[in-house]
């Protein structure tokens, strides 16, 4: 409890008044209106011809001594009292010449202008509320960009290089998706954010194409963007996307090995980009030097899980050595935790909040089954048997520790299916093997631990079964989210047994919110205090240590 203070002044610090992020409401301070994009230079807006403008000059006449009036009571009040915006047009030089009626008449076009410009922002407003109402996008935040109406925008409204253009076409993306829309606008607007998107929603997109448009590939020894990740293999993952994303231009990205925290020498390394797990990062800050006092991106994925448990300490000293003033901050996630949120609420500054869809929900591409499995004795059963009647591989199984990773796996791999499993005694390598075989289709189930729950995007998991009860619904959110992604349809089956059927409440709720049946006594179960629910479990293998 004692770290959030410094881990949030820390990781909302530089607050001051940044000109260059800032440079549009500046503009639009100046003009009185709130354009969300350049003002088109229309036929209306030119100026208007010499018999237009005779019209206009009796008519200027009339009001000029009234105005006359008004002017020299203002006198040098106005002049010396001028606040950034007004003295663009209050200058002295100025209001001399405005004795002159055409001059007058060019105000006159001025405030016509100004009209235009204000109805134009008004119809800009009501153009992103009808994007975001149409992708179920739900924002906070003042004067946020719209969401892009699809990827030819990156070019037109921010002008994307024509490479990165390319490669999103190379990779089968024709269309943004909702977090997409939303997050790549405001971030390449200079806001910070935090958002939260189901799972299998292209967050990492929405993260690393706003990185790529802005940082320039450099020279050794300058991180320019950071991102965090709670497992190995999602920032190996990670890592592998931003190169197929970057394809075409000279960046360094980087992942960060055990060999590289421990031995890097990141001065004479051309990393633009670095992905890491906290620890590691740690690491490399304390005892190889690493200087990331000019990172511009910092983004934390899985953000929730990074905050958890141990972690809060360490990412709050690598958010510390983000010193950079101008850097842009995002968190993005499938779950979105009040106490997280709070915390963000309160202090992150100008960070615009998004949501799309409901707040910590599962996919709604998932459907979901809860089913009693009786006893530990039970679940071993139910999962043969569900595997006998029909296997449509890949499936992922999730067990609740490495120990009951390693039992089911001496059960499952005397039966006639291709199984394999990780967790986290198992060295890099073998963990990036397993997580490999499952996406070459050369082993068919995949017994995991938490470490595969969180952002891991295996193509075409059809199924996810939670063998062990998740211990919370942000965990049950995460797991089953390995399916049903990419728009792609998913199942989940998750066992319980009479020890689980107190815990039952909160994921049973999860299904409701998503539009999955559960029965009605499911949802009146009591709801418990803690929201973590953790059982000491029998022993999963029948087999003896000699077998
Ligand atoms: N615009 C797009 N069009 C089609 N597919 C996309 C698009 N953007 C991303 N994808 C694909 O969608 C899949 C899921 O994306 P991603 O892994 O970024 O999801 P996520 O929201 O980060 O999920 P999680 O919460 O589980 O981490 C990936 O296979 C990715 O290639």
């Amino acid at each position: 409890m004692e770290e959030k203070p410094s881990l949030s002044s820390a990781l909302f610090a530089g607050t001051r008044f940044d000109r260059k992020r800032f440079a549009g409401d500046i503009a639009r301070f100046r003009t009185g209106a709130q354009p969300a994009a350049p003002a088109p230079t229309t036929p209306d807006a030119a100026p208007p011809g010499p018999e237009k403008k005779r019209k206009r000059k009796s008519k200027a006449n009339a009001k000029k001594n009234s105005k006359k009036k008004k002017k020299r009571a203002d006198g040098a009040a106005s002049a010396s009292d001028a606040v950034e915006g007004f003295s663009v047009f209050k200058g002295a030089e100025a209001k001399e010449a405005a004795e002159e009626p055409v001059e007058v008449e060019v105000r006159e076009d001025e405030d016509s202008a100004v009209v235009r410009r204000r109805k134009e922002a008004e119809r800009e407003i009501e153009r992103a509320a009808i994007l975001r109402k149409r992708y179920d996008i739900h924002i906070s935040g003042h004067n946020v960009p719209a969401p892009l109406e699809s990827f030819e925008e990156l070019v037109s409204r921010y002008d994307c290089d024509s490479y990165l253009v390319g490669n999103l076409s190379k990779l089968g993306f024709q269309e943004p998706t909702p977090i997409q829309r939303q997050a790549i606008s405001i971030l390449l607007s200079g806001r910070e954010c935090f958002a939260c998107a189901p799972t299998g929603s292209g967050k990492t997109l929405a993260f690393l194409l706003p990185m790529l448009m802005k940082i320039k590939p450099g020279s050794k020894g300058c991180v320019k963007a950071v991102i965090l990740c709670p497992t190995r293999e999602l920032a190996a993952q990670t890592t592998r996307e931003c190169k197929k994303l970057a394809k075409g231009r000279k960046f360094g990205v980087k992942l960060m090995t055990k060999d590289l925290s421990q031995d890097g020498n990141f001065k004479d390394m051309h990393c633009d980009i670095l992905v890491s797990t906290p620890l590691r990062l740690d690491h490399a800050i304390r005892k190889r030097d690493l200087d990331l006092s000019r990172v511009e991106y910092l983004v934390l994925d899985e953000s929730d899980k990074l905050f958890e448990l141990g972690f809060v300490e360490v990412i709050d000293s690598i958010v510390k050595a983000c010193s950079n003033p101008s850097i842009i901050r995002s968190l993005f996630s499938a779950t979105l935790p009040e106490t997280i949120e709070a915390l963000a609420r309160t202090i992150m500054h100008d960070a615009v909040r998004i949501i799309v869809g409901r707040k910590n929900s599962a996919s709604s591409m998932i459907k979901q089954r809860l089913i009693f499995a009786g006893t530990e004795r039970g679940k071993l059963i139910a999962l043969r048997q569900s595997f006998a009647e029909s296997l449509n591989p890949p499936v992922l199984v999730f067990v609740q520790s490495k120990e009951r990773a390693k039992e089911l796996y001496r059960e499952l791999v005397y039966d006639d299916i291709r199984v394999d499993v990780i967790h986290g005694d198992l060295t890099e390598e073998q963990r990036q093997d397993a997580v490999d075989n499952l996406r070459a289709g050369k082993s068919w189930v995949l017994i995991a631990t938490e470490v595969l729950a969180r952002g891991m995007d295996f193509k075409g998991v059809n199924c996810v079964i939670n063998y062990d009860f998740p211990e919370s619904a942000s965990a049950y959110i995460h797991r089953i989210g390995r399916s049903g992604r990419a728009g792609r349809s998913g199942e989940a089956i998750t066992f319980f047994t009479e020890e689980d059927k107190p815990f039952l409440r909160n994921i049973a709720n999860v299904l409701v919110s998503s539009g999955c049946e559960v029965p009605s006594w499911m949802v009146a179960l009591p709801k418990l205090k803690s929201r973590k629910h953790r059982v000491d479990r029998d022993r999963i293998s029948f087999l003896t240590d000699e077998d």
